[in-house]
């Protein structure tokens, strides 16, 4: 079998071909982790200096790896296939994969592609009971479990209170038309009816906000590829992104503490420092999303993504607006006005949650406030009361308006450090980007170099002979690759840093000379990069010509 898992065996007992197992990427043979940068051997230094840092490299590939993987992958993983048949495709949209658990199997994945782990343990070695079926909390057993309506994926409908009680489900799906992956929310048994077909305007005026804060919708449609009549939103997908109900809601199962050895409890405590990001980003899309005259409506932890490191983004925009318009009596100012007012109290509310790590703390809104005043400053509580506050009470109190502009500017100087945090993420990405940028120029090299040397049609060209003028080049590419430890143990040379700088100084084309030896060691040429550099030139621009 490859690295990548790609290999495929019989089962001996039906003789039968098996579909191939996935296999996860094997990231430390990709990227194997650095010493400790003061640590590091000269030799190493080059390496770190040409790659970007093993831990994000991992990261990326595990978000590839999420789009790519396969709705066969995924029943393969989970064991027995429990799922009935997905459509095919729907509209524009073929390969979906159901990215919620699936009630009666093993739980096999998430929206990340993966196995979803809670805490860091896949979900198949968990308790059902631990499980998430939906942001509104868990499902302690079995049997509350089998008398929830089933989806056409297999899972348990679970009504989501954010959008208005109606069951959903979503998949990853690839759009025909651009080969992109996206996320379809099927609202399950909705009809729209003709009616009612104007509600898909409102969709339009979504797709135009471009926010970093918001999960970009990219298009509504009804469809009867379920066999009944549904409505279903398209998103933008997020790799390996999860919700703030399953970051932070959902219990972990105990850890080892890798000093003493001991199980220990996870503290669940969201940091302050974490909550006034999240607060930050979210004032931000809500300012956005209000200021195109557009109201979120769904902000619970169940609709917020984790979407990056620290990054979140309001999920399931619009969908509210079509399941709830009424044609006779369509969206005014002054609904859109309360919407808004909505969104700050529910942003208010998503707060008081996370600070007490409990979905019904706005039940009792006294009380959890009083929990977070024990737990988190008090500027933090103000903002928080400031949001829960009705408009005439922000009046009265603060003597200004209730809105996302006026939030804002009491969020201050907590901006600025969500901006310092989020600028030093850019430099510390645009630094591996830049990177990752000369490897692609010594790829280039590289493949340049690999379509000049061993050609068969060289074979006789006197210019490849040992006095010809390209010979140099054949002699280069052995100091390169083939160089054996001197002393005569005739040890391979395998030195990264050594290949990396000479392919620099070459590219470069360097004035520095090397001396290049034949491999009867009977002659050698002491030539210049600057010089190779145009023999490789010449030689390739030849074969360019035959080409
Ligand atoms: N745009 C997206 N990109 C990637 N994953 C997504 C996207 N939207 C949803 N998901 C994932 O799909 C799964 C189900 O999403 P959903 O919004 O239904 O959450 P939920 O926890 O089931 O909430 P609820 O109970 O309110 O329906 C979650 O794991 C979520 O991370």
């Amino acid at each position: 079998m490859d690295q990548q898992g790609h290999g495929g065996y019989d089962d001996p007992s039906t003789a039968q071909p098996m579909r191939p197992i996935r296999q996860p990427l094997q990231y430390h043979l990709s990227a194997p982790p650095l010493p400790h940068t003061s640590n590091l051997h000269p030799q190493h230094m080059a390496q770190h200096a040409y790659f970007m840092s093993p831990s994000l490299r991992e990261d990326l590939f595990r978000r590839n790896e999420a789009i790519n993987v396969s709705a066969s992958s995924v029943t393969d993983l989970g064991g027995t296939q429990t799922r009935p048949p997905q459509p095919e495709e729907a509209h524009v949209y073929k390969d979906l994969v159901a990215l919620e658990p699936d009630s009666s199997g093993p739980l096999p994945y998430g929206s990340r592609g993966n196995p979803v782990t809670i805490g860091g343990v896949p979900t198949q070695l968990l308790p059902r009971h631990l499980l998430p079926i939906g942001a509104n909390g868990l499902i302690s057993s079995m049997g509350a479990l089998s008398q929830l309506p089933i989806s056409s994926s297999g899972g348990p409908l679970a009504p989501s209170s954010a959008l208005g009680g109606y069951p959903t489900e979503v998949h990853r799906a690839t759009c025909t038309l651009d080969g992109k992956t996206y996320v379809l929310r099927r609202i399950v048994g909705f009809n729209l009816g003709r009616e009612k077909e104007r509600a898909l305007e409102g969709v339009e005026r979504w797709r135009r906000l471009r926010c970093p804060g918001v999960v970009n919708v990219r298009e509504a449609f009804t469809s009867w590829r379920w066999g009944e009549a549904s409505i279903v939103f398209v998103y933008d997908f997020h790799p390996l992104s999860t919700t703030l109900f399953a970051e932070h809601l959902l219990p972990r199962p105990p850890r080892v503490d890798p000093r003493t050895g001991r199980m220990q409890t996870v503290d669940m405590h969201v940091p302050e420092r974490k909550m006034w990001s999240y607060l930050c980003q979210l004032a931000s899309a809500l300012r956005q999303i209000h200021k195109l005259g557009l109201a979120a409506r769904c902000l619970e932890l169940g609709k917020v993504l984790l979407t990056g490191k620290n990054r979140v983004q309001i999920n399931c925009c619009s969908v509210l607006d079509v399941l709830t318009y009424d044609p006779q009596n369509p969206p005014s100012a002054e609904s859109m006005a309360n919407h808004q007012a909505e969104d700050l109290y529910k942003l208010g509310v998503l707060l008081l949650c996370l600070s007490s790590l409990s979905s019904t703390a706005g039940n009792n809104i006294a009380q959890s406030l009083d929990n977070l005043g024990r737990h988190y400053s008090k500027e933090l509580k103000d903002v928080v009361t400031w949001l829960l506050q009705s408009a005439q009470e922000v009046d009265r109190d603060y003597g200004t308006a209730k809105d996302a502009d006026e939030l804002l500017r009491l969020l201050g100087p907590h901006l600025a450090d969500e901006l310092e945090a989020s600028e030093n993420y850019s430099d510390l990405l645009e630094d591996s980007l830049s990177r990752e940028l000369e490897n692609a120029r010594l790829v280039r090299l590289l493949c340049k170099m690999g379509f000049i040397n061993e050609r068969p049609e060289y074979d006789h060209d006197p210019n490849w002979s040992s006095t010809g003028e390209r010979y140099l080049i054949s002699l280069f590419r052995d100091y390169l690759f083939h160089s054996v430890e001197e002393g005569g143990s005739g040890k391979p040379v395998l030195d990264l840093s050594h290949l990396l700088s000479n392919l620099n100084r070459l590219d470069a084309g360097s004035e520095d000379r090397i001396m290049l030896t034949s491999r009867d060691e009977q002659s050698c040429l002491v030539v210049s990069y600057k010089e190779i550099k145009a023999a490789i030139d010449s030689a390739f621009s030849d074969l360019s010509r035959h080409g």
